[in-house]
């Protein structure tokens, strides 16, 4: 019998701090990474160039089965190549921020990309940064984390990240953009934002970023033997 890759799953809100923990345990167990967001978020860009109807399951599920996307590593840093293209930065903007999580609320849309996120399952492991990664995409993870902290932390977070990069940012608008996101992913019909029922639930709130990296190392290291 073939033995199946081990995966850790973190799911969370947005700038819960998730895509940060995930590359810190890949980097220190020398696991895979998925990054199941920007998989949403590139559909949502292809959408975008394409002029396809955003409102339309139909016009988007054929879309999300031949998405021609590329994951490099570049550096330890992802590139993100759609249709020939680097769009590394371009997926990040809140415009595709947003149609992200509205594409991503269609059943026939997010069963046409369980196939994809599934291939990144591989030896020695896999750490799965995402919304359903315990629930519905690896729901045999042995190690399932749920990152939390409150929507204030987290749009002062977001704030802080935008401001380093160079951007001027007004923080009740990221607040409200992070609330209606949340509110979409918690409440939509299909895989919504839940933790797992046996997923350790971390609230990240007052939490450094080093203390958060290294109660996860710990419990996943616990939970796995190793
Ligand atoms: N515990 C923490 N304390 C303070 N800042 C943190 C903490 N964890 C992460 N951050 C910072 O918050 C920002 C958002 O983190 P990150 O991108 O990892 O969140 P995320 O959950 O992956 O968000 P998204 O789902 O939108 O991609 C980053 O600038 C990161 O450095
Ligand atoms: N497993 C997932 C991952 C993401 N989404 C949707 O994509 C949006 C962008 O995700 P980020 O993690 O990059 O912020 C997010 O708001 C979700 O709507 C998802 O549905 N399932």
């Amino acid at each position: 019998m073939t033995a199946i890759a081990p995966v850790i799953t973190i799911d969370g809100p947005s700038g819960a701090g998730k895509g940060t923990l995930c590359k810190a345990m890949a980097e220190s167990l020398q696991w895979h990474l998925l990054d199941s967001g920007a998989i949403y978020r590139v559909l949502a860009l292809a959408a975008i160039h394409h002029q396809v109807d955003i409102e339309s399951e139909e016009a988007l599920v054929p879309m999300a089965a031949h998405l021609d996307v590329r994951f490099l590593s570049v550096d330890g840093e992802m590139q993100v190549i759609l249709e020939g293209e680097d769009v590394t930065g371009e997926i990040r903007t809140q415009e595709v921020s947003n149609t992200a999580s509205r594409v991503a609320a269609f059943p026939r849309v997010r069963e046409a990309l369980l196939r994809r996120q599934r291939a990144f399952r591989e030896e020695p492991g896999l750490i799965a940064d995402g919304r359903d990664m315990g629930t519905v995409v690896f729901p045999d993870a042995p190690v399932k984390i749920f990152l939390d902290a409150s929507s204030e932390e987290r749009a002062h977070r977001r704030m802080l990240q935008l401001q380093e990069k160079g951007f001027s940012v007004n923080f009740d608008r990221l607040l409200a953009e992070i609330k209606e996101r949340d509110d979409r992913d918690r409440n939509r019909a299909i895989a919504p934002l839940v933790p797992a029922a046996d997923a350790l639930v971390l609230d990240s709130t007052s939490m450094s970023i080093e203390q958060v990296i290294e109660m996860a190392l710990d419990y996943a290291r616990q939970k796995l033997g190793i």
